[in-house]
């Protein structure tokens, strides 16, 4: 059962006419993880942007975006508010964007579960404590309290999951989540939307770079070049046997430079004699 089908969306650049998507179709399995990858400016944000509708204006799409077998592109801007955080959860990839800076965290977390749930400031304080303690954020009222340039980037990741798992959408769209992040909160980013998948079982799309990443934690994955899906099908398959060159070509550049990691690390241990 499909909870999301896109069907032949394209975008393309009102100013220019250049077309950014030229004709894309694919589906997301409820419950399962779809991970979109392909070279930078091969359109893999745009794809999910339009998703959520959060493109610059300047951009226009056509085609049909079904959630739940609703056509949510034909909803209004206010109806599309609604979708968006309850049934449609984006997190990016930096964290700092996500969080008016003006205020401290505590004040979005409030503003946006008001707009989704009936709950007193009480309620909402307690199930984000909740949730934060489960993705290993210690002290949440004292986070609550912190502007985003006082946390580290992966904190702030940390709390868009931790919302999400309080917002339970349908569906989590995962834009290069831990691309600024260092290798140790990466790691742990990573770890937390396994977490997530387990606990809530939700139906994730996830863009990375990262192939080691998606091999781990997507069941499918989109091959995406000059806005086109080239390869699509079971992750696991696609990396056993691409079928497209391009697809050959990224996951042999990244055993390539996986070894050439190894043979420098190997070879700059120095061990000490006598
Ligand atoms: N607002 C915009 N107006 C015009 N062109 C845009 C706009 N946003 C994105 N594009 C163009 O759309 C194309 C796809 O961009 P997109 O951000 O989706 O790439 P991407 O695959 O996500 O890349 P990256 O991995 O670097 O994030 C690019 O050529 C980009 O320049």
């Amino acid at each position: 059962m499909n909870i999301l089908e896109v069907n032949n969306l394209k975008v393309w650049d009102a100013h220019s006419g250049k077309k950014i998507i030229q004709d894309s179709s694919f589906h997301l399995k409820r419950g399962n993880c779809l991970a979109i990858v392909g070279e930078s400016g091969s359109g893999k944000s745009v794809t999910c942007r339009t998703i959520m509708r959060l493109n610059s204006p300047s951009l226009l799409h056509s085609g049909d975006i079904l959630l739940n077998g609703e056509n949510i592109n034909q909803l209004s801007e206010k109806e599309m508010r609604k979708k968006r955080g309850r049934n449609l959860c984006m997190i990016l990839q930096n964290g700092m964007s996500a969080f008016d800076p003006s205020c401290v965290v505590g004040v979005h977390l409030r503003e946006t579960l008001t707009e989704h749930f009936n709950w007193s400031k009480r309620e909402i304080e307690e199930s984000m404590t909740v949730a934060m303690k489960s993705v290993m954020l210690k002290n949440p009222t004292e986070i609550m309290n912190k502007y985003p340039h006082q946390l580290s980037g992966g904190m702030l990741q940390r709390i868009m999951i931790a919302l999400a798992f309080v917002l339970e959408p349908d569906i989590i769209i995962a834009d290069e989540p831990t691309t600024a992040l260092d290798t140790i909160s990466q790691f742990e980013v990573v770890e937390q939307f396994m977490k997530l998948r387990e606990r809530m079982g939700c139906s994730m799309i996830f863009i990375s770079h990262d192939l080691g990443v998606v091999r781990k934690i997507a069941d499918d994955m989109l091959v995406m070049k000059n806005g086109e899906i080239v390869e699509r099908g079971n992750t696991e398959a696609i990396f056993v046997q691409p079928e497209h060159e391009y697809t050959n070509y990224l996951i042999s550049t990244r055993v390539a430079l996986s070894s050439h990691f190894k043979r420098l690390i190997g070879g700059g241990v120095v061990v000490a004699k006598g």
